[in-house]
């Protein structure tokens, strides 16, 4: 992070970030945009990369954005996972969150910032640099609030048709053991009008986690619903806010990790990046 983000929480109607602070109201927009600096840099030579994953629920943020950190040795800070961390744990916040998320809403933006402040200045303290989030910014408050505090090179906008993802939010599993990701859904979409077909394979989970999968509480089809409900209308502006900034790179996935991945380091010049690593090591 360029600029140490520090949480000092004031009055219950102001939040602060780095050393700015913000009502729960107003809205704006500070500094002019940061010059784009993209995927096409060479990522070894600058600072640590700074991208922000944006997606609908289900869409695989989670995986392409944990293989991009360890390809590229940077933290990957899913907000959801600070959430669910947070439920975890006892406390009233626990109980305020619960409520919240097992309806598919959307914490506060307060809540949320505190979380990730937390999460960077930690990161931070351990010497952590550069980031690919995952689930924040969610809403144009947020997507402000983080431009004011750092400047963000790239958002990836991974897309698949809406048919699909309710199919993979409910066949999602995670072992409660080694904490790894599976899906359990067969995906065979047709094509038509012109759209290709789609096809996914499970991702099912080695024999060893297979007694030790859980689903999530909020990946139930009601719940899941109202998640993409929700992402659909907060979700366009900030496409836009980011378009107009020309930092928005959008990735329709043209399958399962297998066909997509390659196509996704293509599209981020990354296709040869272990090669280079190695060559200038
Ligand atoms: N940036 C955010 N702003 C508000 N709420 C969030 C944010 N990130 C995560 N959450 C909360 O955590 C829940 C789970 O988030 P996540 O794991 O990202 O799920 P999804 O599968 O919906 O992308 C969300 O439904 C929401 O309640």
């Amino acid at each position: 992070m360029a600029r140490v983000l520090r949480v000092a929480r004031s009055s219950s109607s102001l939040f602060s970030f780095g050393s700015r602070s913000y009502s729960a109201e107003a809205s704006h927009v500070s500094s002019p945009p940061p010059p784009f600096l993209g995927a096409r840099r060479d990522v070894t030579k600058e600072r640590n990369v700074q991208w922000v994953f944006l997606g609908c629920p289900g869409v695989g943020k989670g995986t392409y954005a944990s293989r991009l950190s360890s390809l590229l040795g940077v933290p990957h800070i899913a907000t959801g996972d600070l959430v669910r961390d947070a439920l975890a744990s006892s406390g009233p916040l626990s109980q305020q969150l619960s409520e919240i998320v097992n309806q598919g809403k959307l914490v506060s933006d307060e809540i949320i910032v505190n979380l990730l402040s937390k999460r960077l200045e930690a990161g931070e303290a351990k010497g952590e640099s550069g980031f690919i989030l995952d689930g924040f910014p969610r809403t144009m408050r947020q997507a402000e609030i983080l431009g004011d505090v750092t400047d963000i090179d790239l958002v990836v906008n991974l897309k698949l048709p809406e048919e699909v993802l309710v199919d993979k939010c409910l066949g999602r599993r995670t072992c409660n053991q080694c904490g790894k990701g599976f899906n359990i859904a067969h995906i065979n979409l047709k094509g038509e009008n012109g759209k290709p077909g789609i096809s996914m394979d499970p991702l099912l989970p080695p024999p060893q986690c297979m007694s030790k999968l859980i689903t999530r509480a909020d990946d139930t089809e009601e719940v899941v619903k109202a998640r993409l409900r929700i992402y659909n209308e907060t979700s366009q502006p900030l496409e836009e806010y980011y378009r107009s900034k020309g930092k928005l790179m959008e990735f329709d996935l043209p399958g399962g990790i297998p066909e997509s991945w390659p196509r996704l380091l293509e599209a981020l010049r990354l296709d040869d990046y272990e090669e280079k690593q190695s060559a200038a090591a």
